[in-house]
């Protein structure tokens, strides 16, 4: 489902390389976290694979997709496939909960037969039926979060990129988010998950890629965060 092929990257106003001859293959359906010390990568990975930005080297695929030699207008196609979530919501707070889930689909240009449809399933399957018409300064930030993973979810994407998607909840709203996560991943999501939540790691048991400087230092199939760090 995603391919990096010794993939280096350097900015223009950098000298060392964000990242540095990666090669990493993940299938779909997988689950993987990305972890590593600030500076090390991991949204570099995640830009990447979106496309907003281009490898200095090397080559990136998702599902059949050359990423960095897609023809500019296939570039939205390619992100309507990989949905994603911040540590910060980012949701359109003069919407409510279902106008933000909506509106996914309409900048999309879905049928709005099908958007009556499908966001009153999305908001069911996150937990948040009967919030549909609150405002999201009306949720606590764990169903906050929820709206932004329906939003990501509710076009069923191929990729789920998630960029410390727990930093800003307490540990209890954090298990309740993976758990949710994890449910997203068993429709067939491959979810890709960067974090420095050691508790989350830990418990969850999945694969583990770990950069440091810019390279891929370990990549255990059932890995832990790490002792020490
Ligand atoms: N737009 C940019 N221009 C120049 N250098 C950049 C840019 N974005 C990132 N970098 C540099 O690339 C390296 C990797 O950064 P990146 O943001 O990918 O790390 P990260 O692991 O996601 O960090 P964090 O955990 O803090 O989000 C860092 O040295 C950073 O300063």
């Amino acid at each position: 489902m995603i391919r990096l092929e010794h993939v280096s990257k350097t900015y223009k106003t950098s000298t060392r390389p964000a990242l540095d001859d990666v090669s990493v293959g993940i299938d779909k359906g997988e689950f993987v976290f990305l972890i590593g010390p600030s500076g090390s990568g991991k949204s570099t990975f995640m830009r990447l694979l979106l496309r907003e930005d281009v490898p200095s080297r090397g080559r990136v695929f998702v599902a059949d997709w050359n990423v960095a030699k897609l023809p500019r207008r296939r570039v939205p196609r390619l992100r309507q496939r990989i949905g994603c979530v911040f540590q910060d919501f980012r949701l359109l707070n003069n919407k409510t909960v279902a106008e933000n889930v909506a509106f996914a689909l309409e900048v999309i240009g879905k049928p709005r037969g099908d958007i009556q449809r499908v966001v009153p399933q999305v908001l069911q399957l996150v937990g948040l039926d009967g919030k549909a018409d609150r405002m999201p300064n009306e949720l606590s930030g764990g169903e906050q979060q929820r709206v932004a993973i329906a939003r990501a979810f509710v076009n069923r994407p191929l990729v789920l990129l998630c960029d410390e998607p727990t930093g800003n909840l307490d540990p209890d709203t954090s298990q309740d988010i993976m758990l949710l996560l994890e449910r997203i991943n068993r429709t067939g999501t491959t979810v890709v998950m960067a974090t420095h939540d050691h508790g989350i790691v830990d418990s969850m048991r999945r694969r583990v890629v770990e950069l440091s400087l810019g390279r891929v230092i370990r990549d255990d199939a059932r890995g832990v965060y790490g002792v020490g760090r």
